[in-house]
């Protein structure tokens, strides 16, 4: 007997090796895909009737700082130097670990309702993170934000920290965490700490998560520091491989997205926070046509402003069609791509497809609504017309978190209410040292 039958829906299998279903069963057993079919006579504790929707991979946000839904709507509609060091990180600098509980917490809760399986987050306090993704269900990659400012000192106590997190946090939850490195960026992190953090992640055999080439402040900054850019600079320490995830990469030149492509790095675009901070256009493009694995992410939810990759999956469609004059790139299929199969790889997790074997990290959307019909063509739908809230069901590991539209794994109503009174306490105390 399986654990979970999904019958009567649309299966949206995501995996090239197996074409989409148009009334399909998936059925889950410890917590994997244990059969995708049009029929099966398997029964099971739990029976779905996804008539009328989609059934498909749940989303990988592979981008995110996840306390910051507690600065969502904080400052606003400001250049991206400015927003940092002059609103968030002031505002950051009186963060409390129960701060960034409730702030994870209230974005978990944001995810689960919206469809995202797994997330990439780089923040402090982590391991007040650690503890929302092993109660929540999801599964995440998670860093300790390394700031190290040309300080030798807070530089070995940023790695220690770091390292500390990495030795704790690395396979918990029953391998839905995994840990990685979280140096902030090349521009606040100088080459000798960088190097010292790709070392200490290939000893401990850990990923690494940076933000690279956001701007065109960074692209000067770098120039005139080192003579060359972000990508040059950490290609010359050996920096890059299949295991860092890049986010942004906003500001490259063709010679480094060469670099980006042969090194195997995952490169997270963030159409919408680069959009609000007018950071620029990432040549998602160009780097696709050259083959590199380019997924997806929102950002914090101070730059966003929400978790929603409906959304982002639009805006990243929409922006490379204005960007290039050209309808036809960055087509539905190709973003929907990016979403699923392209960050479960960057996560290196057996997510992202409906395939046989593949954790069960589901989700179910609702198309049954007057802004989803007719439908002609399902990724058209999820991309340029589906929301957050037509997710009815998520499922992640075999275990479903939401139910047809009710959330399970955690009380709804608390995480927001919890989330607002620590944003309230948080901003007076910011307000009062002003
Ligand atoms: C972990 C630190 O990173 C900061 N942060 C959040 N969003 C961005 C961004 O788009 N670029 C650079 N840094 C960012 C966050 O506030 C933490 O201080
Ligand atoms: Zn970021």
């Amino acid at each position: 007997m399986a654990d979970i039958i999904i019958k009567n829906g649309y299966i949206l299998t995501m995996d090239p090796s197996l074409e989409n279903i148009k009334n399909g069963v998936v059925v889950i057993e410890d917590g994997r895909i244990a059969d995708v079919c049009e029929n099966t006579e398997e029964t099971a504790d739990t029976v779905i009737d996804a008539q009328g929707n989609v059934v498909m991979p749940g989303f990988v946000n592979t981008h995110t700082h996840a306390g910051m839904t507690l600065f969502r709507g904080y400052a606003d509609d400001l250049a991206l130097s400015d927003w940092l060091e002059n609103h968030i990180w002031p505002a950051e600098a009186e963060l409390t670990a129960s701060d960034v509980y409730a702030g994870t917490r209230l974005a978990c809760l944001e995810m689960v309702k919206s469809g995202t399986i797994a997330f990439a987050d780089m923040y402090f306090f982590m391991e007040e993170v650690g503890k929302v993704v092993e109660s929540s269900g999801l599964r995440a990659a998670l860093s300790y934000g390394m700031i190290e400012l040309w300080d030798e000192e807070k530089g070995k106590t940023e790695l220690k920290k770091g390292k500390a997190f990495v030795n704790e946090w690395n396979g918990k939850a029953g391998g839905r965490i995994s840990a990685m490195y979280g140096p902030h960026a090349p521009n606040t992190c100088s080459k000798e700490f960088l190097m010292k953090v790709r070392e200490q992640a290939t000893v401990d055999n850990a990923k690494i998560h940076i933000h690279v080439l956001e701007t065109e402040a960074e692209l000067n900054q770098m120039k005139e520091q080192y003579g060359m850019c972000s990508v040059n600079m950490l290609d010359s320490i050996d920096f890059f491989g299949p295991d860092v995830l890049a986010a942004h990469c906003v500001w490259l030149s063709d010679g480094d997205m060469d670099i980006l492509r042969n090194n195997n790095v995952n490169i997270s675009h963030n159409p919408v926070s680069n959009m609000k901070l007018a950071s620029g256009i990432a040549p998602v493009t160009k780097l696709l046509d050259r083959g590199a694995n380019v997924c997806l992410g929102t950002d914090g939810c101070a730059s966003n402003n929400n978790l929603g990759m409906f959304e982002e999956m639009k805006a990243a469609a929409l922006l490379q069609k204005v960007d290039t004059m050209d309808p036809m790139a960055l087509p539905a299929r190709q973003v929907l791509e990016m979403a699923t199969v392209n960050g479960a790889k960057a996560l290196d997790i057996n997510s992202g497809m409906i395939r046989n074997g593949y954790n069960a990290d589901v989700i179910i959307v609702d198309m049954n609504k007057a802004h989803l019909s007719p439908l002609y063509d399902v990724p058209s739908h999820l991309v340029y017309s589906a929301g957050s809230s037509d997710v009815r069901t998520t499922i992640v590991n075999g275990k479903v978190l939401m139910d047809d539209y009710r959330v399970i794994c955690m009380d709804e109503q608390n995480v927001i209410d919890e989330g607002r009174d620590a944003a309230e306490e948080l901003i007076s105390r910011v307000d009062a040292k002003k």
